[in-house]
């Protein structure tokens, strides 16, 4: 009985709380460059968390009330940046966090952004297109008096995609009776969206691949890949991998996982896949997401949600680089056995940061009314990602550290020296 309440005392203390294992690895990574605890005091949470609740008439002529939030976690180097969630397991906290990975994101790619988040607790599986739009447009007024194209920046995030953020730009030009396309990123490209947006995170997580893989002296052609999630990051990472002639041996979606140590038809499972990024319920012989986390790969990409990698299942991943798509998919006792073992671990804060930095082209684009090629969107993200890549791992190289401290060190000094600049502190 008392093994048992320790290994339960165990598993909590390892803390599957986002935003408090966020919170600790600022902290490790100011007192590393030397910054007093002012810094820590101003980083430690968001400058600002508006909590709304939506009431939205559903189809049936019921009203439901719908529970959103934004989050801006830092303002000192310039407007907040980040996505907006719609999945029934949002939470206040989860938010925060997401927020905070925002500002170190734009810090470690070197955008002129703060970070922001936004979610909105729901499950738009089950809700019709009217609907949705309905909740989209809710959201847009709920939260109009504190976002702006140079105040916030919205954009895609899990279950939310180019329709919806076409809604809400239509919304918040309404509501300031001009056309606004500046006010989110991630639009369809008839509405001022931007080449390669919708590719960009995954082309990033590719760069990453890339990269990690020389350091490793591992060759992509052949390499087996495993992807946790099929949807807008994980298919199209499924897509690129193959294309650079990596076997990918397995995917998975919320409801199971595929493999065949020979190889998956990605073509056919992306002309399957539903908007959700759905595929596997269309064939019987799955496996679970943690079987498919376990086997035996040269490359692990969890591209799906966060705290999927955990001191339980750390000592079983047999990848050599684990390359973090999502937000938060490893704890950080997690971190610590994966590191310890070997594994090159390129944290979600630069590896999903492709995202982010075409988002900021896209506003760029708006900004100035004119816009780029496909072939200039992905010149300048390529840099973008290899030079931030390189930055990181010598960063780690220099001070011992892993590469997520070393990403947390260059995000957290960039919005310290901003604040700082201010006269903040
Ligand atoms: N879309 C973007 O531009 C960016 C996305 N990310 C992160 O990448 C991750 C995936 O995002 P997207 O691909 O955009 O979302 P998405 O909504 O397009 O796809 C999510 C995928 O995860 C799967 N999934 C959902 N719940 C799951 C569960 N409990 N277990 C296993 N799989 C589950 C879904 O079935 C789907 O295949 C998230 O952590 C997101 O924050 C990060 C940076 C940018
Ligand atoms: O494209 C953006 O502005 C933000 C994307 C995002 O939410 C993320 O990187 O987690």
């Amino acid at each position: 009985m008392g093994i048992i309440k320790d290994v339960q005392a165990d598993k909590e203390k390892e803390s599957l709380n986002l935003f408090q294992s966020t919170q600790t690895i600022i902290k490790e990574a100011l007192n590393k460059l030397g910054y007093s605890e002012e810094f820590f005091e101003l980083l430690k949470e968001p400058v600002r968390m508006l909590t709304v609740r939506i009431p939205i008439q559903m189809d049936d002529g019921s009203v439901k009330v719908f529970t959103g939030y934004r989050s801006q976690h830092n303002d000192a180097v310039g407007p907040t940046k980040g996505g907006v969630r719609f999945h029934p397991e949002v939470s206040e906290d989860e938010v925060k966090a997401l927020s905070i990975w925002m500002s170190l994101k734009c810090g470690i790619v070197n955008l002129p952004y703060g970070g922001g988040k936004g979610g909105i607790i729901c499950d738009p599986r089950e809700m019709s297109l009217k609907e949705l739009e309905r909740l989209s447009r809710g959201y847009v007024r709920a939260v109009s008096q504190i976002v702006g194209p140079t105040k916030d920046i919205p954009a895609p995030d899990v279950f939310t995609n180019s329709q919806i953020m076409a809604w809400m730009m239509d919304e918040y030009s309404r509501l300031r009776e001009f056309d606004s396309p500046g006010f989110i990123t991630g639009k369809p490209l008839v509405l001022g969206g931007s080449h390669g947006r919708e590719t960009a995170t995954a082309r990033g997580v590719t760069i990453c691949i890339e990269e990690a893989a020389k350091k490793k002296g591992i060759s992509l052609a052949g390499a087996r890949v495993v992807i946790q999630g099929f949807g807008n990051a994980g298919s199209f990472l499924a897509k690129f991998m193959h294309d650079a002639g990596a076997k990918v041996i397995g995917i998975s979606d919320a409801y199971g996982a595929l493999y065949d140590a020979d190889g998956l038809d990605i073509d056919y499972l992306l002309d399957r896949r539903d908007s959700f990024g759905t595929v596997t319920t269309l064939f019987t012989n799955t496996i679970t997401n943690k079987e498919l986390l376990a086997l035996d790969c040269d490359i692990l990409v969890p591209a799906a949600i966060s705290n999927q990698i955990t001191a339980e299942n750390a000592h079983q991943i047999k990848a050599s680089i684990v390359v973090e798509a999502a937000n938060g998919p490893t704890t950080i006792e997690a971190t610590r056995i994966l590191t310890e073992r070997g594994v090159l671990l390129v944290p979600d804060v630069l590896a999903s940061a492709g995202g982010v930095t075409v988002s900021y082209f896209e506003w760029v684009q708006n900004n100035q009314g004119y816009y780029w090629s496909e072939e200039e969107v992905a010149e300048r993200l390529q840099k973008v990602m290899v030079d931030s890549f390189e930055n990181t791992f010598q960063t780690a190289l220099v001070h011992n550290v892993d590469m997520r401290l070393a990403a947390y060190m260059i995000g957290s000094r960039k919005m310290a020296e901003a604040s700082r600049f201010r006269g903040w502190i």
